[in-house]
């Protein structure tokens, strides 16, 4: 995030296969749920958030892409919506996974939020709320039980979450001295430029 405003926010959906991840990032944006979804295709979303004018980048992942593209993506985000299915032991296990992956490259400081989804279908539970709990404390960030496919609040409130998380994030790397004293020097540099430009326009006017 290189802006000194909280104006654009890039997000990243991970989660194992099924999870509901692109169900997740089509709620969010036109609050629709379709029910079927092309399967483990990767897809960049650009929404604007016009009461807010925040514009998000929201990057719903396939589950199987290689190791350098899921790296490339870690590395490109600002936060991250950990999801898996409450259904699907794999999904739960893959998120232990991923959230491995997550802090080796990014460390703690990364905002995250865990999502475990389809809780409609409780009386397939395969993950306990414990492990849930559990998880989402090794993380070290907020978690939420939803269903994508019976309302938006859930998923609304994940998503507004880690934007409170991510603006924290900037606020944050902002006043860090180094940060300021690279905008000090930025900003240094910007108006010597603009002397400068002035003063060849005054002399290029004095010659004619
Ligand atoms: N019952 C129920 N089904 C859901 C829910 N969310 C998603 N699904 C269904 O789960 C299936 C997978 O959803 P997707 O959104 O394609 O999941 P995905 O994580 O993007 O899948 P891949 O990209 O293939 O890994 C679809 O049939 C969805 O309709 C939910 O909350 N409840």
């Amino acid at each position: 995030m290189s802006q000194r405003r909280f104006s654009h926010a890039k997000i990243l959906i991970l989660g194992g296969s099924g999870v509901g991840k692109t169900a997740f990032a089509v709620r969010f944006i036109t609050k629709r749920y379709i029910g079927d979804y092309a399967a483990n295709t990767e897809m960049m979303y650009n929404h604007k958030l016009v009461a807010s004018d925040i514009t998000l980048d929201i990057l719903d992942t396939a589950f199987d892409m290689p190791e350098e593209t899921s790296e490339k993506h870690i590395k490109w985000t600002d936060g991250v919506v950990l999801m898996y299915s409450v259904t699907d032991r794999n999904s739960y296990q893959a998120a232990c996974k991923i959230k491995d992956q997550v802090f080796n490259l990014r460390g703690p400081e990364l905002p995250l939020v865990l999502v475990a989804n389809k809780h409609d279908l409780l009386t397939a539970r395969a993950v306990t709320e414990d492990e849930c709990d559990n998880l989402a404390a090794e993380m070290d960030c907020p978690r939420f039980q939803i269903s994508v496919a019976e309302g938006q609040d859930g998923v609304n409130e994940a998503v507004e979450e880690l934007m409170v998380l991510m603006k924290r994030q900037l606020v944050k790397s902002l006043t860090q001295p180094e940060t300021v004293v690279a905008l000090e020097k930025k900003s240094r540099l910007y108006s010597m430029k603009k002397a400068f430009k002035k003063r060849i326009v005054r002399s290029r006017s004095d010659t004619f």
